[in-house]
């Protein structure tokens, strides 16, 4: 679990603007008790009483340098001049030397966590987001941020300070009348630390609700993404009473343990604050008629503890504010934590579009393969296979047969338990993941659209292509007629606020894209599943024209989309079960004769 360092070591890169600040933050904060310490003084002039020791030899310097006698009026203008220097001449450079910092340090702190969350999100592993959904993660990226950017300068411009305003009060009563100031000093410490264990608890119930509160967001997150399922069920209201439950549970934390904490904290603060200020005000009290301190000293050390005494209410709300953003700040921490993929390495540095760093014949062996999501079962098995260069070979076999797992691991976001892979003889784990993935394309069943024209999705995997290079591909991938029908064709806004393509079109549209890269190794998963039976004759045609340029791996359901392959791969239960090519396979009458004339016979479809 995280810690406050952890939180701390965030600011690490700004330490010295940070010490900096935050000591002119406190050094204003002190120097605003000057001011009832002048109007002490001045109270001491107007009564005729003696001058403190130190105001007086200003006073003297003063009359010297200007030939002034030492009078009341020379002494009212020197406190007048004090104050004015504390008030007046100190407000243009406060804000500069205090504020400015206390913001840009937050803001750049803000730009640099942002970059790594970012930086995070972008190499987690993919089992990563199989167990979290979008929300989930949004959110906790979301709240970690905006409450490491609120925080700090909470923490520095207001909450340290503060509390050195009520050290800088102790030492100026201490000056005065020690005896108040031990009662002054032994109810801060006990206040304080009373506040600080019961912000211990808090901070618990805090981190706690932040958990329920996610899961909650999560759900709602959920209910969006598959809002057409929740309404083709119309399970509205079951999902709606879900979350009412869930909101019950927040509401009884939040209201009943975590709001009444802050309560009976504030009540007891109050209470004890009033209580210690009455004290003073009688022992100051004692202390004038006994005449132990002077008038002025009563009126500053009854001004000064009630300023301290009043501090204590905003630091109180400061340490709650933290106790709040805390459990946000360590979530957030533990989601940068979270171990990037064990092929992260490379991924986030740039590669120029046009060098290539590795070119292959896609030569590919899976030799002795075996994995498993976690150890207590195996998906795949002591797979062996070779495809040759420019091969074309089909993965089929009944669902979870372990089709998309081979792709994985070739596409190396998972690495197998024994075996290798080998491309072009090299062992794909020696390779650079970056690199080597950008020789490697594939096209999802789901083809995901970004915001933006149809040519920045065309593009996206190689932004400096040629409108005839985008063109071309679009034509084998069939989608140009598509586009030629769209209103402003290749530069119409396609996805969340634009057009919005059937599934048909947006897989064409993958498939282009998936060409536009020249890939050496082009993979179908499933590929071909959605498209109604034109588009698939479309696909199949543009398949035959790839056919022989690349090694091109096809993982189908639907068997007639693979009778051309070169090799097709039958796999039963994570094994290699038949290889051959379609003729081949019938005749063996395994496996695939089976399912080949399951779907001839309209018995399974898909
Ligand atoms: N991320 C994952 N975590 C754990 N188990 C997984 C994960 N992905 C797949 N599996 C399991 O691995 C097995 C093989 O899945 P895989 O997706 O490779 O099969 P498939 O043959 O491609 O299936 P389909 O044709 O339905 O896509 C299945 O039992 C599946 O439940």
């Amino acid at each position: 679990m995280a810690n406050f360092r952890d939180i701390v070591n965030y600011f690490r890169p700004y330490w010295k603007l940070s010490i900096f600040s935050i000591t002119a933050s406190s050094l204003y904060e002190i120097i605003d008790l000057v001011v009832p310490y002048a109007i002490g003084q001045i109270l001491n002039v107007l009564s005729n009483q003696p001058l403190d020791k130190p105001v007086q030899g200003v006073i003297v310097t003063f009359s010297n340098i200007t030939n002034y006698p030492v009078n009341q009026t020379l002494s009212l203008l020197v406190l007048l001049g004090l104050i004015f220097l504390v008030t007046v001449v100190r407000a243009p450079t406060q804000p500069w030397l205090t504020t400015w910092f206390h913001w840009d340090i937050a803001l750049r702190a803000r730009r640099d966590k942002s970059q790594t969350a970012i930086e995070k999100i972008l190499t987690l592993p993919l089992e990563f987001y199989d167990e979290n959904n979008p929300g989930r993660i949004a959110g906790r990226v979301a709240r970690g941020i905006f409450n490491h950017t609120w925080g700090y300068p909470e923490i520095a411009g207001q909450f340290i300070p503060k509390l050195m305003r009520v050290v800088g009060i102790f030492v100026f009563i201490a000056f005065i009348e020690w005896r108040i100031s031990l009662l002054f000093l032994i109810s801060f410490i006990l206040i304080l630390s009373f506040s600080l264990k019961q912000l211990q608890k808090l901070v618990r119930c805090e981190i706690m609700i932040d958990k329920h509160m996610e899961n909650t967001e999560s759900r709602t997150s959920e209910i969006v993404t598959n809002i057409k399922t929740v309404k083709a069920y119309a399970t509205e209201y079951r999902e709606l009473e879900r979350q009412k439950q869930r909101l019950e549970r927040e509401l009884n934390v939040v209201d009943y343990r975590l709001h009444k904490g802050y309560i009976k904290l504030f009540t007891w603060q109050k209470t004890v604050i009033q209580f210690c200020v009455f004290m003073i005000l009688g022992l100051t009290l004692v202390a004038t008629v006994n005449g132990k301190i002077s008038l002025g000293h009563f009126v500053m050390t009854l001004t000064l503890s009630s300023m301290a005494y009043s501090e204590l209410e905003p630091i109180s709300h400061l340490a709650e504010s933290f106790a709040r953003r805390y459990s946000a700040l360590i979530r957030f921490h533990e989601f940068l934590q979270t171990p990037s993929g064990v092929d992260s390495e490379g991924l986030l540095t740039e590669v120029n579009q046009t060098e290539s760093p590795y070119q292959f014949t896609g030569k590919i062996e899976f030799s002795q393969i075996s994995f498993g999501y976690d150890s207590n079962r195996q998906v795949l098995q002591e797979i062996n296979l070779l495809i040759e260069a420019y091969q074309t070979v089909a993965l089929v076999g009944k669902s979870g047969s372990g089709k998309s797992t081979l792709v994985k691991l070739l596409l190396r976001y998972f690495e197998s338990q024994t075996g290798q892979i080998l491309m072009d003889g090299k062992d794909i784990r020696t390779l650079d993941v970056g690199k080597y993935r950008r020789r490697l394309a594939i096209v999802h069943q789901e083809v995901d659209v970004f915001n933006g024209t149809i040519l920045d999705n065309l593009k996206y995997a190689r932004p400096n292509a040629t409108f005839e290079q985008v063109q071309e591909a679009c034509r084998i991938a069939s989608v140009d007629e598509v586009v030629q029908h769209l209103p402003q064709g290749y530069y119409t806004v396609v996805g969340e606020r634009g057009v919005r393509l059937s599934g048909g079109q947006r897989q064409r549209l993958g498939i282009a894209r998936a060409l536009l890269v020249e890939p050496d190794v082009l993979i179908f998963d499933e590929a071909t599943s959605s498209l109604d039976y034109e588009s698939e004759r479309a696909i199949q045609v543009a398949m035959r024209s790839i056919q022989g340029t690349r090694t091109t791996i096809i993982i189908a359901h639907r068997l007639s989309t693979v009778r051309e392959a070169d090799k097709i791969v039958v796999l039963d239960q994570g094994k290699i079960a038949e290889v051959g090519s379609h003729a081949e396979l019938l005749r063996q009458e395994g496996i695939y004769h089976r399912l080949h004339s399951l779907q001839e016979t309209g018995e399974l479809i898909g």
